[in-house]
């Protein structure tokens, strides 16, 4: 039996897991996967090797926590599982948490390490608290396995002080630690790193505006290997909307949508602390609220079911396009290539070319057959440019957090 690590990629709307062989580079063995939390039934994906199998699953998985310790049952009772996941082979769990406040490497999980991530909970409270609710389940159930912890805000520690300072009172700013953070950035690592290997450029030169759109969705601008800025914030509700998330409002909406934004919401456990403002932004709006789905692929269809389904389109067209526009001014037009990622970015073709065909005017172009196509299974990069292109490359990359968690 091979010792493994089992890394752990802890979504708004999906739990994936890969277990790695313990070696040096890891080999991925098998990964398994619940999508679809947000929109039941839940489906269940594994895949070791050439084998696959899906399922849709009758067990009602509401939280991520819940679908991570329905795989953790799974892997190990499962023979064909408990093959490459024993147990009393893990020699770490690795897990992506969402926000790590200043910190800006990966960190250990001890009793100090783990208080100090429960007093940000309340910074990314709907992330933070499930990643760490699986955390805490690996430190009960596991207890002998090491918990590693890499957080998505790490990658944007390199935006200058204009782009990640909010002009408040800055004594209020420093002492709560309110500032832009930005999140996905475990995600933006994999894509620059496997963007830069693409075109036969080193990191350090490759620029990008690139894309991470699944059920939370931001943008980043990447100049010479580093993020100068990002949509999302001081929380991931900021910047594009998603399936459950409003994305950015004006902030006096708050004091207007409902007199009792300002209290506890009933459906805020005792943990999360969370208001009736941050529960209808961040879990009653974006696509569910404006159509009923929180699946992308039902709203970018042809012939969308209703005029809800259409506009929602029509406004995160509008709203990523207003971010592409920005960093393409901010990279001074000096631009590799646009960059698709996410559940909706890699999947999406309609989406992909809604926006290439409204950034002709910055030379972008897409060859129609390759972006219908899209990426194949094990195609990482896949270029969808067309012939003749001007502009930036347009690229899809298949994005694998839970790969950058092992390095
Ligand atoms: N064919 C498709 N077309 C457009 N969007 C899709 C398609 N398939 C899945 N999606 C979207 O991708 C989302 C999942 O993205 P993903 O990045 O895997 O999730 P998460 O944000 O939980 O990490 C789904 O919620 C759905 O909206
Ligand atoms: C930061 C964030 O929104 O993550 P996800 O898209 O996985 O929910
Ligand atoms: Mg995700």
């Amino acid at each position: 039996m091979t010792r493994s690590i089992l890394a752990v990629n802890a979504g708004s709307s999906s739990v994936k897991i890969t277990f790695y062989t313990f070696e040096n580079p890891p080999r991925a063995i098998a990964d398994a996967e619940i999508s679809g939390i947000t929109a039941p039934p839940p489906s269940f994906k594994y895949q070791k090797g050439a084998s696959k199998h899906k399922e849709e699953l009758k067990e009602k998985l509401a939280t991520p926590q819940d679908a991570f310790n329905y795989l953790l049952k799974r892997c190990f009772s499962d023979p064909e599982l408990s093959e490459v996941a024993s147990v009393d082979d893990l020699a770490y769990i690795c897990h992506r948490v969402v926000h790590g406040g200043d910190y800006h490497e990966e960190v250990e999980i001890n009793d100090e390490t783990l208080h100090h991530l429960e007093k940000l909970e309340d910074l990314a409270p709907l992330h933070n608290f499930s990643a760490l609710e699986i955390i805490r389940l690996c430190r009960n159930e596991l207890p002998k396995v090491k918990s590693i912890t890499f957080f998505d805000s790490a990658f944007h520690q390199t935006i200058p002080e204009p782009v990640y300072t909010y002009p408040i009172d800055q004594e209020v700013a420093k002492a709560n630690g309110l500032r832009k953070y930005g999140f996905h950035g475990i995600s933006y690592e994999f894509i620059l790193r496997s963007v830069a290997q693409h075109l036969g450029k080193p990191v350090e030169k490759t620029s990008l505006i690139a894309m991470h759109i699944g059920s939370g969705a931001s943008v980043c601008a990447m100049k010479d290997g580093k993020s100068i800025d990002t949509s999302m914030g001081l929380t991931p509700l900021a910047g594009l909307p998603g399936a459950t998330r409003s994305g950015d409002i004006d902030p006096s909406l708050v004091f207007h949508y409902t007199n009792e934004a300002g209290k506890l919401s009933p459906a805020s456990t005792k943990e999360m602390h969370i208001s009736t403002a941050e529960e209808i932004l961040n879990k009653k709006s974006g696509w569910k609220a404006l159509t009923g789905t929180t699946n992308f692929g039902e709203i970018a269809v042809a012939n969308p079911p209703t005029k809800a389904h259409k506009l929602a389109f029509d406004i995160f067209v509008d709203r990523i396009l207003g971010y592409i526009g920005n960093y393409y001014v901010k990279l001074n037009g000096q631009v590799d290539a646009v960059v698709f990622a996410g559940g909706i970015g890699e999947k999406s073709a309609l989406l992909r070319q809604t926006l290439a065909d409204k950034l002709q005017c910055l030379g972008v172009a897409v060859d129609a057959a390759a972006n219908d196509n899209g990426p194949g299974d094990d195609e990482t990069v896949k270029d969808i440019t067309a012939g003749g292109g001007k502009g930036p490359r347009v690229l899809v990359c298949q994005t694998n957090e839970q790969g950058v968690l092992t390095q």
